[in-house]
């Protein structure tokens, strides 16, 4: 079964990645993502300028249907990150960055500009969770202007993370805004943000930063990230390929991303709840689904989703 897929110049074996955040962000995480059977690539956690604590504890919460997360952007600084997708031969890495601001963005996008790395990278535009900060992606007019800025100077393959949208106009609208860039990607959709989860026994929230607000991942946001990935697949222009995430917990999760026109699939909260062998079983839940299909390959069927 072929179920390789390219992003960009970088050829991967499989379509499934780690979404950024979990299980990435120490050398010992990445590590055992090298190691990872049917983990077609690694991305990294966000890199910010400068390393951060995170947000205080409780910052994740698992659920029956999901997880709440307010981790507050917990990284090791972005020279460890850039130094690390540099070394790692196993599998293709896209590093992902983050910024407080724009001018943290551009200085680190200089430095990865400058250094011998060939890989991806991603802009993160989209976390929820660091305190006075907003997504920068509900802001057409900022996330227009830090592109603008990036691409003065960034001539190596980038992809921007994007938050849910929800409304088609906003899809029209963010559409709009990334078909004048170079990207090589999208990667759709992040957590949905400040959702709040309830204890009723205790009366109280569950996490600790801004009140109990938090990012909402897992399997009660499949059907935002399938709407996402349709949406921006049916709006972007065909050279900027999409990377679907949220709400994968079965095989039949990744081949419906991959049916709405996903080029390759991240999972995130079920690695939490089962580990990183759940690569093995998505893979094989795929592979299954694709037999009794006929499918002998990815592009067979990507993007072929039929309206009623
Ligand atoms: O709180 C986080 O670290 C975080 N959590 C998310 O759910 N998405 C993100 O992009 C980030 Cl950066």
């Amino acid at each position: 079964k072929n179920l390789k897929t390219q992003l960009a110049h970088v050829a991967f074996d499989g379509p499934l990645l780690n979404a950024s955040g979990i299980h990435c962000q120490t050398a010992d995480e990445l590590a055992d993502l090298a190691a990872t059977a049917n983990l077609g690539g690694i991305v990294t956690k966000s890199a910010t300028l400068l390393p951060r604590q995170g947000n205080e504890n409780p910052r994740y919460y698992d659920l029956a249907y999901g997880s709440i997360n307010s981790m507050g952007l917990p990284n090791l600084g972005y020279p460890f990150y850039l130094d690390y997708v540099q070394k790692e031969e196993a599998k293709p890495t896209i590093l992902s960055v983050a910024g407080l601001s724009a001018d943290d963005v551009i200085e680190v996008l200089r430095d990865v500009q400058n250094s011998d790395y060939q890989g991806l990278t991603e802009l993160n535009l989209s976390c929820p969770n660091v305190i006075g900060k907003p997504q920068t992606a509900y802001d057409f007019v900022a996330t227009r202007k830090v592109l603008e800025r990036i691409f003065e100077f960034f001539t190596k393959p980038i992809g921007v993370k994007l938050p849910p949208y929800f409304d088609l106009v906003h899809f029209d609208q963010i559409a709009a805004v990334l078909n004048d860039f170079p990207l090589t990607h999208v990667n759709t959709v992040n957590s949905v943000g400040n959702g709040l989860v309830v204890d009723i026994e205790k009366e109280q929230v569950v996490t600790k930063a801004k009140g109990g607000f938090g990012g909402l991942g897992g399997a009660m946001i499949l059907p935002t990230a399938l709407a996402n990935v349709r949406a921006l697949r049916q709006r972007l222009n065909d050279n900027i390929a999409i990377i679907g995430t949220g709400g994968v917990t079965t095989g039949a999760d990744v081949f419906a991303h991959i049916l709405c026109g996903a080029d390759m699939v991240s999972v995130g909260t079920q690695v939490i709840k089962e580990g990183l062998g759940v690569y093995d079983r998505l893979t094989q839940e795929l592979q299954d689904i694709m037999d009794e299909k006929g499918y002998t390959s990815l592009a067979d069927f990507r993007g072929k989703l039929q309206e009623l």
